[in-house]
């Protein structure tokens, strides 16, 4: 048995994850030490309920229920989808999907991007939060989907976005008839036009579609540009954003989004998105209350290894993401923890293959047929997989100067503690100055980042239990 740990009721138990979690909940397996209560106890919160329930002297299984608290929380008075004046077919799909009641943003945004005349919006919310649901909900109730020409256009970053946002689309859409299309490489028929309601695509393969006059944008309704701060980057994306807009009609709604706007991108930002309504937020505000940063000081880059196969005999811990820093270093570490023993999935942007590549590794990962996935940057947006309890930072991110990358760290933690479950996210530090970044992040957010020890397998294993624990026990 692991050493117990003394829960803040005073009580000490046994804890550990029980890797075995199913789309709603992270659970843990808990096991009362001192005394065994006779009687289940049950923690009531202000805005739902956690649990540690079961028989006297038995393992105890406990969960945290997906439910909301904090930022995926509506306002004091809880709206509920009814009262946004939603087609009733997608009343139908969200009470299928298990959607009870709007998140924050979504209370927040729905209803006045449906008033007309319709406004645009630059919408920031933290990680995890349904930013999504909240632009499909708009365009699925705006579109007039008896007409079959392109209404809507959503742009995202990667495949992997852009095939997540349609799965969402389809969901939500799935009793009003809607057509969805790809505009992402060899995912559309060269040379055929577009005939969708909606179009999701990556801006760059969008861009020459429109240019091959396949994809006809004069009907269009809505432009929903995700992860806006990172598209709308003249480093990056941007141009080509920049270009698919000038091919627009003026009086088209854009809408922005991402759980990071840093200011240098809101003011370019609102002037692609003129007059646009704004909801952004301060650093101190981005981080989810649910996910436990923590870190682990490695004595130098190569111990690092070590350190990370120490980590993975001590937690099983659901679905984790590993990320580094560079691509070849993604496969060398796959290999490695491979011969270890661990099932790992890879996914970088050298993963062509016209894509098929990469959309087996997040396939087999999404469905849970590979729980460790190790990847790049790619993958720090967006990705919704709700098993993921784990990020571990082994390099921390980095923007082109060597600077530490606020946004990308907070993306990068954000895969876990998504919609109100609990997550860790362990950075790995090697030297001074990786160890004065992750304190700049520790700053930046306003976060306290613990340490975990890496000498005693079973010391770190208690500790970041422990804290996990203590995370459960505050919720709400
Ligand atoms: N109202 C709701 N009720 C229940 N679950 C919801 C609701 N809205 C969204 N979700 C779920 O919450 C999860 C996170 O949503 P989503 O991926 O849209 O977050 P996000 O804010 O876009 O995150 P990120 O900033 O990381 O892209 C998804 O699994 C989604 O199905």
């Amino acid at each position: 048995m692991t050493e117990p740990i003394q829960g803040l009721d005073g009580k000490f138990y046994d804890l550990s994850l029980d890797p075995d979690t199913d789309d709603n909940t992270l659970s843990f397996i808990v096991k009362p030490l001192d005394p065994p209560p006779k009687e289940s106890v049950h923690q009531e919160t202000s805005s739902g309920t956690a649990a540690v329930s079961g028989q006297a002297g038995h393992p105890l299984m406990g969960s945290i229920h997906k439910k909301a608290f904090n930022d995926t929380a509506g306002d004091t008075h809880r709206k509920t989808f009814d009262e946004f004046g939603l087609p009733e077919a997608l009343l139908r799909a969200l009470a299928l999907l298990n959607f009870r009641w709007p998140s924050r943003i979504q209370a927040r945004t729905i209803p006045i991007l449906l008033q007309d005349p319709p406004r645009n919006l630059l919408g920031q919310s933290q990680s995890g939060t349904g930013k999504t649901a909240a632009f499909v909900i708009t365009m699925l109730t705006r579109l007039d989907l008896t007409n079959r020409s392109t209404q809507g256009l959503v742009l995202a970053p990667t495949r992997e976005l852009a095939r997540q946002i349609v799965d969402v689309i389809e969901g939500l859409g799935q009793y009003m008839g809607v057509k969805t299309q790809f505009a992402i490489p060899a995912m559309f028929v060269r040379g055929k036009e577009f005939d969708a309601h909606i179009v999701v695509g990556t801006p760059g393969t969008t861009l020459d579609c429109v240019r091959r006059g396949q994809l006809d944008l004069d009907h269009l309704k809505m432009l929903v540009i995700d992860e806006a701060d990172n598209m709308l980057d003249l480093h990056g994306l941007g141009e080509q954003c920049i270009r698919i807009k000038s091919t627009i009609r003026h009086n088209v709604q854009i809408l922005l989004w991402s759980a990071t706007f840093p200011h240098r991108i809101v003011e370019f930002s609102k002037r692609y998105a003129p007059d646009c309504l704004t909801m952004t937020l301060e650093h101190h505000e981005l981080t989810v209350t649910g996910i436990k940063q923590m870190y682990m000081d490695c004595i130098n880059a190569e111990a690092k290894f070590g350190v990370l196969v120490q980590l993975y005999h001590v937690l099983t811990i659901g679905s984790s993401i590993i990320f580094v820093h560079r691509r070849d270093e993604a496969t060398r570490i796959a290999e490695r923890m491979t011969l270890e023993g661990h099932k790992i999935s890879v996914l970088h942007s050298a993963l062509e293959n016209g894509g098929a590549a990469r959309d087996k590794v997040i396939d087999d990962f999404r469905s849970g047929r590979t729980k460790v996935l190790i990847t790049t940057n790619v993958l720090a947006r967006g990705i919704d997989v709700s098993t993921v309890s784990m990020v571990v930072n082994y390099d921390l991110p980095m923007d082109k100067d060597k600077r530490i990358d606020f946004p990308t760290y907070l993306h990068r933690i954000g895969r876990t503690g998504r919609f109100g479950r609990i997550g860790v996210s362990i950075s790995f530090v090697h030297d001074t100055t990786s160890w004065m970044q992750l304190m700049q992040v520790s700053e930046h957010f306003g976060v306290q980042i613990s340490k975990v020890p890496t000498g005693d397998v079973e010391v770190s294993s208690h500790l970041i239990r422990c804290d996990i624990f203590n995370v459960y026990a505050n919720l709400g």
